[in-house]
């Protein structure tokens, strides 16, 4: 009895786009609810999630169980941690930050036995050979291990030619995130000189024969990634996911009560200028529009503001959602205009 297929691996092997989503809530039962929705692979991430070796096995068991395919990212290619990340029972592994070949050659020996690897000889105590239930699990574990590799900074760029040559490798991922920063485009994966850096490394790796992987949220980019031949392309993040729908729930449950409203009015001669100065100066900020006797300014926060101006006074409504804070808008309005009319004695009535 042999070591269990991996499917994964046979379908990137063959050529087969395989689906994924980013999972780092670093819990079993989110995990679980995850491995409902049909992704391909799911990717259980050691690296950039509070995740430890149980937490990853207890995620790993519940994915295993779908029809979801568990791959680990570890959070740093050591030996030792993918010994125990194998002998638990992932047989398939994502190793971050790759910038050699002779990186990557380590790391093939490391989840390969003896004698062409390193990886030590505990099956009878592995969850890996079902604590020893696969007798042929040995001679036939190394087959089923898929090793992905993760190419995301210049030097690992630069190498990335020779990276592709080590046999063993099954897979090379680009992360866009990390090799925007190494590039100095920290946080900026979506500018236009990473993304070519990120299409042409993409397009040598499929070149080579091994399997192209990337993440990204950007539909056009996911596309474009499809396009040029990537095979295990994760397309969400768990995490993200639930935050966004979280914050726009809530608003939306907010959306319903009456915001929080309140008038003001100013004396002077001036009102038209400071109007367009209020509304100039937050344009780079918020929606802004205005012409010399209106204006209105909104927040995404739910912060808003209307002016009126007449050649005598400028009347404010000044207005935040049900849970904003309304005494501090006052305040950030009234500062602001103070500052446009400090050649005159300005004083902003509050009609609360
Ligand atoms: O550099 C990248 O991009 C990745 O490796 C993926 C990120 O680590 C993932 O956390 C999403 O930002």
């Amino acid at each position: 009895m042999p070591a269990p297929q991996n499917v994964f691996k046979a379908a990137l092997k063959a050529g087969e786009p395989q689906i994924g989503c980013w999972i780092g809530m670093a819990d079993a039962y989110a995990a679980e609810i995850a491995a409902t929705a049909g992704f391909d692979w799911l990717l259980v991430d050691g690296e950039h999630a509070p995740n430890d070796l149980r937490s990853i096995l207890e995620q790993v068991r519940v994915i295993e169980g779908s029809g979801s395919v568990p791959v680990a990212r570890l959070p740093i290619g050591e030996t030792w941690m993918i010994k125990q990340y194998l002998d638990a029972g992932v047989q398939s592994i994502l190793v971050p930050m790759v910038e050699s070949a002779d990186q990557a050659r380590a790391l093939v020996r490391a989840v390969q036995y003896p004698p062409r690897g390193v990886r030590g000889v505990g099956s009878s105590l592995a969850r890996a050979s079902q604590f020893a239930a696969i007798p042929d699990y040995l001679t036939t574990a190394d087959e089923e291990i898929c090793l992905l590799i993760q190419v995301e900074n210049n030097a690992g760029m630069a190498a990335l030619d020779e990276i592709l040559t080590v046999e063993g490798v099954d897979g090379v991922f680009i992360g866009p995130a990390d090799l925007a920063a190494d590039m100095g485009q920290l946080g900026n994966a979506g500018h236009p000189d990473v993304e070519q850096a990120v299409t042409d490394g993409l397009a040598r790796i499929v070149a080579s024969g091994k399997a192209a992987g990337i993440l990204t949220l950007d539909p056009a980019m996911q596309r474009n990634c499809l396009d040029l031949g990537v095979t295990f392309l994760a397309t969400e993040i768990d995490v993200t996911l639930f935050a966004k729908s979280m914050r726009a729930k809530a608003q939306s449950g907010f959306a319903l009560l009456p915001q929080q409203i309140v008038t003001g009015q100013a004396e002077t001669g001036n009102a038209s200028k400071y109007l367009q100065q209020l509304c100039k100066h937050w344009s780079h900020k918020g929606q802004v529009e205005f012409d010399v006797y209106a204006g209105t300014i909104s927040f995404a926060s739910g912060n808003s503001v209307k002016l009126k101006a007449t050649s005598e006074a400028l009347e404010i409504e000044a207005s935040v959602s049900p849970r904003g804070d309304l005494d501090r808008w006052k305040i950030a309005i009234t500062d602001h205009l103070k500052r446009f009319a400090f050649r005159e004695e300005f004083e902003l009535y509050w009609n609360n």
